[in-house]
């Protein structure tokens, strides 16, 4: 992608090097973890998957890794490589470091037969340059505290419990309903590694920013199933006219309706606080139908998990369509040249759940539509609209008609999102 300089060369990470990998980062993150914040956190690394560029003196100048994820696509998911951890020096920035590492990050996820990359982007004109297109939006609520929700049958029969949070305890709980309340919906990515799955219950006291430690709401059916979680702190906050404790929701999730009521019927209703922040939703959150005033909850979107295709032909029959589709699109890519070129889409049979699998194959015939594999990587998850792109200039429509047509095909009823940032 784009040479090192003279005497740097990439190099696999070992887990004996784990002290000097953490150093970069740190450096490039601009912050130091105390000891104790160390000891607490699971370091999530894979070390088959870490890298490193290092100088002719051997020490190291830039880092990545990445998780073996299986990514939930509509309809499937697929292999992909979940880009983490990256960091370059701040004495060896715009050397092209980061290029380099993205030229071996793709030779690596593709020699390992995952044919998708993902990540969260630290700044957001990072990584459209390498194909990478946001995928997905997250979204963030202010809500004031007793925020009048629409009535749910079967939400009172429920039960909640507040307790402190416990790894030992809740690992399992939370891991269990994450997987549950997620099925089915793009970039829901599974913690698929103990590590990974102690990450939303581990509370070191320097992440706190002078809240409560961490504390975790239950709901509970009749038979003591758990139904919903929310992870959150309150902050003690006091001013002349009382108490205004801002509460802070790290994570949530609800099986069905009954369970989401339950539990933000008892989240938006605890003594002395004064708001509570989500963080994380997706756009189709229950929480968003179940307000009855959501303009009061100040929504506000940011970009979420990034896509990036790395084996074009893979990646589009690996999910699921919701239209039959008859497609050639012309997809542009520099950095991956055996993805630029034209491919036809072709859907098969409807299945049984009413959608469309898919083969995608090289062709010289015209193209409906040019398509730089950036923007093929937005549409992926089914969340972005191939026709706004069309609008914004972003995707060359040549039939007219081919966006709706794609885009309808492309698009997916739930939206996508990943509620944790790795
Ligand atoms: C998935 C994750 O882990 S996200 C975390 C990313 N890490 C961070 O944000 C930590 C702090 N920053 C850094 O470590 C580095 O500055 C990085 C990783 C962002 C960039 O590394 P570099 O080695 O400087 O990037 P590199 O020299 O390869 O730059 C490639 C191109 O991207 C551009 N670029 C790189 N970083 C940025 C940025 N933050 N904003 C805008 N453009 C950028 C460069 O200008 C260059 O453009 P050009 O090709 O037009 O000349």
């Amino acid at each position: 992608m784009s040479p090192l300089p003279a005497g740097y060369r990439i190099v696999s990470v070992p887990e004996s090097r784990k002290d000097e990998f953490v150093a970069v980062d740190h450096l490039a993150f601009g912050f130091e973890p105390t000891p104790e914040t160390l000891a607490e956190v699971p370091n999530t690394l894979e070390w088959d998957r870490t890298m490193a560029v290092e100088r002719a003196d051997g020490t190291l100048a830039a880092v990545h890794s990445s998780y073996a994820f299986e990514l939930p696509v509509p309809g499937a998911s697929v292999p992909c490589a979940g880009l983490t951890w990256v960091g370059v020096r701040p004495d060896e920035r715009r050397r092209g470091l980061l290029s380099a590492m993205i030229g071996t990050h793709f030779e690596r996820a593709l020699g390992r037969g995952e044919p998708v990359s993902a990540l969260f982007a630290a700044e957001t004109a990072i990584y459209g340059r390498f194909g990478y297109g946001s995928a997905a939006d997250d979204l963030r609520l202010k809500i004031p505290r007793g925020a009048k929700l629409r009535e749910i049958a079967g939400s009172e029969a429920l039960t909640v419990s507040f307790e402190p949070v416990d790894r030992e305890r809740h690992t399992d709980l939370v891991s269990d309903l994450h997987r549950r309340a997620g099925a089915g919906r793009p970039g829901w990515m599974p913690r698929n590694t103990a590590a990974l799955q102690a990450r939303p219950v581990v509370d070191p006291p320097a992440w706190r920013d002078g809240g409560e430690p961490l504390r975790i709401v239950v709901v509970r059916d009749q038979d003591g199933d758990p139904r919903a979680y929310a992870l959150l702190r309150r902050k003690e906050t006091w001013v002349d006219a009382g108490p205004r404790y801002p509460v802070s929701v790290r994570e949530s999730v609800a099986v069905d309706a009954a369970a989401a009521h339950r539990l933000w019927s008892f989240v938006l209703d605890l003594d002395l606080t004064s708001d509570v922040s989500t963080w994380l939703l997706p756009t189709d959150d229950a929480l968003v139908h179940l307000l009855v005033d959501v303009r009061a909850a100040l929504p506000r979107l940011a970009d979420n998990v990034w896509v990036r295709l790395l084996d074009v032909p893979a990646a589009l029959a690996g999910r699921r369509y919701l239209a039959p589709l008859d497609v050639v699109l012309d997809v542009t890519d520099a950095h991956l040249p055996a993805n630029a070129r034209r491919w036809r889409l072709v859907t098969g049979e409807r299945g049984d759940d009413g959608t469309y699998g898919a083969r995608v194959e090289p062709t010289d015939a015209e193209p409906a539509l040019t398509v730089h594999v950036r923007e093929l990587g937005a549409a992926y998850l089914g969340g972005r609209s191939l026709t706004a792109m069309v609008t914004a200039g972003l995707v060359v429509e040549h039939a007219a008609g081919a966006a709706l047509q794609a885009g309808g095909a492309f698009g997916w009823p739930v939206a996508p999102v990943c509620s944790w940032v790795f």
